[in-house]
């Protein structure tokens, strides 16, 4: 299947297949990927899977897998044996945990892209702070982005905010896939590290993940076409 050259990367959250689906059908495959995550999965199972590659997609599956380092490297071994274009660990699980995964990726010759977790985009300082870190979301995002490049992962899940940060510290071709992307004056809803499509191209976001803003949207179509022309016509060298 050919890869889309959009950075954009659309989720599926819905409750079932068909409605997945339904939205799957209005997308062109040529323009943009797909995303699985945990309500679509575990409502549909891997049939999901067959259904979009069927229909040419590139799908992440994005089912942060965070346990024992033997059971996430099966994990990831298993999400790559069905063809997933990117799977996900949370670097919070630790190098061990992370560099097993790899491994186990490459014992069995799956290219599939692995990538990290850093801090959910819906947390913000206090968040943080009632889990024992009582520090800024770019600090452990600094942390755990350099964790994860340290132990084989092809790049992170982060903020947009935090790219720029971590393609300094990772450089650019380690993946900065940024969900909380909305457009201007967009609900932000349970996202708190928030930023537009041109603004997180801008700040070097090599992937966007948007879900709520197209999916949710009266017209989803066209919430899709605006967030495409912000990209189209961002300045030069942004
Ligand atoms: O830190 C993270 C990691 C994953 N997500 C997922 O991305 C989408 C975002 O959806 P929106 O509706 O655009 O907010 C969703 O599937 C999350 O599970 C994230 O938001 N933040």
């Amino acid at each position: 299947m050919p890869s889309p050259i959009s950075p954009l990367i659309i989720a599926l959250d819905y409750a079932s297949l068909d409605a997945a689906l339904c939205m799957a059908d209005r997308l062109d495959p040529r323009r943009c990927r797909v995303k699985v995550g945990k309500e679509l999965f575990t409502r549909s199972g891997p049939d999901i899977l067959e259904a979009l590659h069927g229909r040419g997609f590139e799908v992440f599956l994005d089912l942060k897998f965070h346990d024992i380092p033997n059971t996430v490297a099966s994990a990831v071994q298993a999400a790559a044996e069905q063809g997933v274009w990117m799977v996900n660990v949370h670097a919070s699980g630790g190098r061990r945990m992370m560099t097993a995964a790899r491994e186990r990726l490459e014992t069995h010759n799956l290219d599939t892209r692995l990538i990290a977790v850093t801090v959910l985009t819906s947390m913000e300082r206090s968040d943080l702070a009632e889990t024992g870190l009582d520090i800024e979301p770019m600090e452990q995002v600094e942390r755990l982005a350099a964790l994860a490049l340290a132990s084989g992962m092809d790049g992170v899940v982060c903020s947009a905010r935090e790219s720029a940060r971590i393609r300094e510290i990772c450089g650019d071709s380690f993946l900065k896939v940024t969900p909380g992307i909305r457009p201007a004056n967009g609900e932000a809803g349970d996202q708190r590290r928030i930023m537009t499509p041109a603004d997180a191209m801008a700040a070097g976001s090599t992937h966007l993940v948007v879900g709520r803003p197209v999916t949710q949207a009266d017209d989803p179509m066209a919430a899709l076409v605006a967030i495409e022309q912000e990209l189209a016509t961002r300045p030069q060298g942004q």
